[in-house]
């Protein structure tokens, strides 16, 4: 056996969402957000499941708190609802809705625990989308007077902020594939969004340089690992455009400042222009402190006539799958994060998401023996120390996630927490994976 030690200042943590585990949704004064309406929307999401109760963490939050002091990380990372601050979206401040975050704060900082915080993680405030959300620049505006309230109200508490969660997400997956709110399937509203988003990030940063806001702000992107399954012309550049939908489209206006002109054209040839404004690409590629990656999954891509977007297939093959049918690649982790430093430098990276979705059963004790997510964190872990050791500035990590939640589409029935949420008991059981986790962090390696 090896062990392999991490730095002493390696920042473990573990992740969450304000829309996945608060509950509370109609509590204090908070407005409606896009997922109250698409969760309450038959159809859209597997059992009608909805968020109106969660993990309840709006009550139980205090609970959150003590689990994350006996697993030992160095911070936690979560969003705010906007909808809780500004409940139409902009206007009037709604007090109670800052005092819950003020006392989450507060818990964190009592428990030795860095807050480190998502400003943006989907729930839109319903009263903006009415308007044409973020489709409409309008948006933009509105978004940086949310994030100035919350920069003002915890300088000096939050140290980490993230202004986006997945950009990619809000955008294509929300409004081009539609599975997400506001379900929307149109490829130029997909890449208006994005543009929108993105110009809404360097808008925030903006505003946080000038405002002399302690501490360090960067944004979150979802990166993926495609290769070409074989080396066929027509398969490298397949998975090249794969890649770039989730990968280049993002971080290259984020850190360079431009967008990948073979995407530009790609699109322009499916009838999708990127709606530039002057001074956009400056604002979007203000400088940041930290870039956060979002990590699950990669695959195999070849070229196929006339399919998807992008003439192309996703081709499963070789790869151990978890319960979201999502390809076990940790050496995809490896590879993306190499590409992101051979490609944009040595700007410091935190994994601000990875985990694994499994079937889970409480068994006696309330116990969870979740050995195959055990396993996931172990084989990716492996990862990170092996890019630390090939010179990649990997700050951090925050496992995704603390608790099992609202998964989104996929309702409840998707687990991907460390610890188990019983939902009728509202009740949180450590399982295996956290108490794996609990152990490298004490020993600030594992052995392999
Ligand atoms: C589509 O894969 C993404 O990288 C991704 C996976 N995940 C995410 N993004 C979101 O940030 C979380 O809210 C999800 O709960 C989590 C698990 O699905």
């Amino acid at each position: 056996m090896a062990k392999l030690n991490f730095p002493s200042d390696f920042v473990w943590g573990t992740a969450t969402a304000s829309y996945q585990i608060e509950g509370a949704y109609q509590e204090d004064g908070r407005g409606l957000s896009i997922w109250d309406t698409f969760s309450h929307t038959p159809g859209k999401v597997v059992n009608n499941d909805n968020g109106d109760v969660a993990c309840d963490s709006y009550h139980r939050y205090e609970e959150d708190v003590a689990l994350l002091k006996k697993l030992g990380v160095k911070a936690y990372r979560f969003s705010i609802a906007w909808p809780r601050i500004f409940p139409q979206g902009t206007g009037e401040v709604n007090e109670k809705g800052l005092d819950y975050y003020r006392r989450v704060v507060d818990a964190l900082l009592a428990a030795g625990i860095e807050p480190a915080v998502t400003l943006y993680h989907w729930d839109l405030p319903q009263a903006l989308q009415d308007k044409g959300g973020w489709a409409n620049r309008d948006s933009i505006d509105a978004f940086v007077k949310y994030a100035e309230v919350i920069f003002k109200e915890f300088n000096g508490k939050i140290k980490q902020w993230i202004t986006f969660n997945e950009t990619w997400c809000v955008s294509f997956l929300s409004n081009y594939i539609g599975a997400h709110a506001p379900g929307n399937k149109d490829l130029q509203l997909a890449v208006t969004v994005a543009h929108n988003c993105m110009v809404a990030h360097g808008e925030a940063v903006k505003k946080f340089r000038a405002l002399g806001i302690e501490g360090q702000i960067g944004t979150t992107h979802n990166l993926y690992w495609y290769e070409p399954l074989t080396t066929k012309p027509e398969d490298v550049e397949a998975a090249r455009r794969s890649r770039a939908y989730y990968n280049e489209w993002f971080m290259e206006p984020t850190l360079k400042g431009t967008y990948p002109q073979f995407m530009v054209d790609w699109y322009r040839s499916k009838g999708a222009e990127v709606p530039i404004q002057d001074g956009d690409m400056e604002t979007i590629s203000q400088p940041i402190d930290f870039i956060g990656v979002n990590f699950y999954s990669g695959g195999y891509t070849r070229y196929k006539k006339d399919e998807g977007l992008f003439d192309s297939e996703d081709v499963q093959v070789g790869f151990d799958k978890t319960f979201m049918d999502w390809n076990v690649y940790p050496d995809g982790l490896y590879k993306v994060l190499s590409w992101v430093k051979d490609e944009y430098g040595d700007i410091p990276i935190y994994i601000t998401e990875n985990g694994a979705c499994y079937e889970d059963e409480l068994a006696e004790g309330n116990r969870v023996h979740d050995a195959l997510r055990a396993d996931y964190y172990k084989k990716h872990f492996i990862q990170l120390h092996r890019l630390i050791e090939s010179g990649v500035q990997l700050k951090g990590y925050f496992a995704w996630s603390l608790l099992d939640n609202f998964e989104w589409a996929e309702g409840y029935k998707k687990r991907f927490g460390i610890v188990y949420t019983n939902y009728e008991t509202l009740e949180r059981h450590p399982k295996d994976s956290y108490y794996f986790i609990q152990k490298v962090i004490a020993d600030d390696g594992l052995e392999v």
